[in-house]
């Protein structure tokens, strides 16, 4: 199997291609460069070699975009562009990447790419779920559950830039999509993959899961589908496709084994760019030097950012880490500068900060948290493709990089992902 995944953003692609790796399966990440005015679509040529492993043997490409809160027509665009990419490359099966928490507007960009997707590759529709138990997502009856509580409950009621306010994964997809969406019940799954095949209908189809187990018959149900379809969801679906791969090739790559290039340690740095509630407890655990970056003074200081600039140069251990974090006090920024602005505030500080003490100072290390943050860090730091390595949490891996003439060792991680250590616990086992 050739598995060409779309991801709507960064930490996500990290997510999936590390447990995809630690599966067994050959994964790259691409980065296509961002798209240029009066170039909508991004640029993808420079891609050769998109599946790792060889030409007939089983591998994962993952494209990293930025698209989650995108207009929709761009995100479309970009979207088709990258599938485009991986069919020419050889996929045998395209994956819809989102988050597992469905993070998305009312306008998409979930239903839209889906559908673009779908039409692209001449399938009958989408087969997938958000549910990835590994992180503690689980979806029974339509209802998506984060760490155990409905969705809407959950602190995604509260993010910055997608606020979760409806718990029905069914109910969200629909609002995206003139498409018929429809739900696999969980006792379906319980009676096996044929069961769930003969479920699929045409449009999307989501499918409950509370296991790996119940994701491992979502996928033997993909892979034995009567008509073709596009595999969709968040990085649950697509490991046990990956473990369906494996077991047919009988192939395994033992990530432990396929060593990064070393990276010698000449600078630490964090950013941390989510609001999300892991990184806040990780921010909170983390003992190190500090600075934070409030979006108010961005707006109004032309000097916030030069002095942030300044601290880090004046740094007599550059090897300790050190943080940079948005402010936690996401309400009032948005109410006086508007959601939008106050997030390409960060995004673009972040960014700086990030080429700054990459390309000046000479930093190898960045630990950024967030994925919107994550995508604008490595578009600034023109990072075209990821080598991943192991797992420091699940869906957290480690992976080095080339910015420019530097090589450098990036971890991006997902706002929600990782235990409270992790800011201080991740660099023991970087590249
Ligand atoms: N104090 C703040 N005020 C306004 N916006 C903020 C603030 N802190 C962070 N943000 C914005 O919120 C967004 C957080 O999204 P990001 O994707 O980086 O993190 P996340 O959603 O927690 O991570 P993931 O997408 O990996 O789950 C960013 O655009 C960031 O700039
Ligand atoms: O699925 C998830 O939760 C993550 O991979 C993600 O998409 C974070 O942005």
């Amino acid at each position: 199997m050739r598995l060409g995944a779309i991801a709507d953003d960064v930490t996500g692609a990290c997510d999936l291609a590390g447990r995809v790796a630690e599966a067994g399966l050959p994964t790259t990440v691409l980065l296509p460069a961002p798209p240029a005015p009066g170039h909508p679509s991004p640029t993808t040529e420079h891609h050769e070699d998109v599946f790792a492993g060889g030409d007939d043997a089983s591998a994962c490409a993952v494209v990293a975009l930025k698209v989650r809160t995108a207009p929709v027509g761009q995100a479309v665009d970009e979207a088709t562009a990258a599938a485009q990419l991986l069919l020419d490359a050889g996929a045998s099966l395209l994956y819809q990447k989102y988050c597992s928490t469905f993070d998305s507007t009312p306008a998409g960009n979930i239903g839209p790419i889906a559908d673009a997707l779908v039409a692209l590759a001449g399938a009958d529709g989408t087969v997938g779920t958000p549910a990835t138990p590994g992180a503690r997502r689980t979806q029974y009856e339509g209802i998506l559950f984060a760490d155990g509580v409905p969705l809407a409950e959950s602190p995604m009621r509260d993010h910055p830039l997608t606020p979760m306010r409806d718990s029905s994964v069914v109910r969200l997809l629909a609002a995206q999509t003139a498409a018929p969406v429809s739900l696999v019940p969980w006792e379906a799954v319980q009676r096996g993959a044929a069961e769930v095949a003969s479920a699929i209908g045409a449009g999307h189809t989501l499918v409950d899961a509370l296991t790996e187990g119940d994701l491992d018959v979502i996928a033997a149900a993909i892979l034995s589908a009567p008509r073709p379809v596009v595999a969709a969801g968040g990085a649950g679906v697509g490991t046990a496709l990956a473990r369906a791969a494996v077991a047919a090739s009988g192939q395994r790559v033992d990530i432990s084994r396929s060593q990064l290039p070393e990276v010698p340690v000449t600078g630490r740095l964090l950013l941390a760019g989510s609001a999300s509630a892991a990184t806040r407890a990780q921010t909170a655990a983390f003992a190190g030097e500090r600075h934070t970056l409030d979006p108010l003074a961005l707006a109004t200081d032309d000097r916030a950012l030069d002095r942030l600039r300044d601290a880090l140069a004046a740094r007599a251990d550059h090897r300790e880490p050190v943080l940079i974090g948005s402010a936690p006090e996401v309400a009032r920024a948005q109410a006086e500068l508007g959601a939008e602005r106050a997030a390409a505030l960060i995004e673009g500080a972040l960014a700086e900060l990030a080429a700054f003490a990459v390309h000046e100072l000479g930093y190898s290390h960045l630990l950024v948290a967030g994925g919107e943050t994550s995508g604008a860090v490595t578009a600034r730091l023109g990072v075209q493709r990821l080598l991943v390595g192991q797992q420091v949490a699940p869906g957290v891996p480690w992976a080095v990089a080339r910015s420019g003439e530097r090589e450098i060792a990036l971890l991006l991680k997902s706002g929600n992902f990782g235990g409270p250590g992790l800011f201080t616990d991740a660099w023991e086992v970087a590249p």
